[in-house]
């Protein structure tokens, strides 16, 4: 039986499937407190995510992203929205599985293909891969979202669409108060 006492809300896909728009407006909806992570690493170096990729290394990004998602998933009631690497950890996705009801917003590629003008600059993983490359990280990173409690299909659908649906499947499915 589903474990549906657990008040975090964690939201999990692909870089650029909508994790920080959508986690923004189910905060609104659900009136809760929205954090995302890469906005929290962003402010605390004072520097977009490419740049800590470019001048302090990947590896300090995926250190302090597990320090962030460990203490904030200790206090609950929260929306929190991960960046698109953070469950390659393996410490990150029992955390989040255990404390959390873990959202998978599912996109096909070729609905993921249509967003890469608006997510290149910002996303230094994709930096320099031919869309051959990224094909191929997209679909080896399918495995780690996997690790969920709810998908969500979001081909064809709005922010708005989809952040209704997942309050409605929240108060169906998990007994989450509005
Ligand atoms: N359902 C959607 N339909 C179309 N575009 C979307 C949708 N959700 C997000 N976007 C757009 O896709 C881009 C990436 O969204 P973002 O929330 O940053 O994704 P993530 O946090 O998963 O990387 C943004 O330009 C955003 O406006
Ligand atoms: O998939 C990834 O490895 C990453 C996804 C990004 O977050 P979004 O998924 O919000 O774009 C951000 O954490 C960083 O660029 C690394
Ligand atoms: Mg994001």
């Amino acid at each position: 039986m589903e474990n549906k006492c657990k008040n975090n809300i964690l939201l999990i896909g692909f870089m650029g499937v909508g994790k920080t728009t959508i986690g923004k407006l189910l905060a609104q909806k659900l009136n809760r407190k929205f954090i995302d992570i890469d906005e929290e690493i962003e402010r605390e170096f004072d520097m977009p995510v490419s740049q800590i990729f470019k001048n302090i290394g990947e590896k300090a990004f995926r250190e302090r992203e597990k320090e962030l998602i460990t203490s904030l998933t200790e206090k609950q009631l929260k929306i929190i929205s991960v960046g698109g690497g953070a469950f390659l950890q393996q410490e990150i996705r029992q955390l989040c599985l255990a404390s959390s009801i873990v959202i998978f917003l599912d996109l096909s590629f070729e609905g993921w293909k249509d967003r890469i003008d608006l997510i290149i600059v910002s996303r230094p993983v994709l930096h320099g891969k031919s869309i051959e490359e990224m094909e191929k990280l997209f679909y080896y990173r399918q495995e780690i979202y996997a690790n969920h409690h709810l998908k969500i299909t979001s081909d064809n659908k709005d922010a708005e669409e989809i952040a209704d649906e997942i309050v409605r499947k929240l108060i169906v499915d998990f007994d989450i108060f509005v």
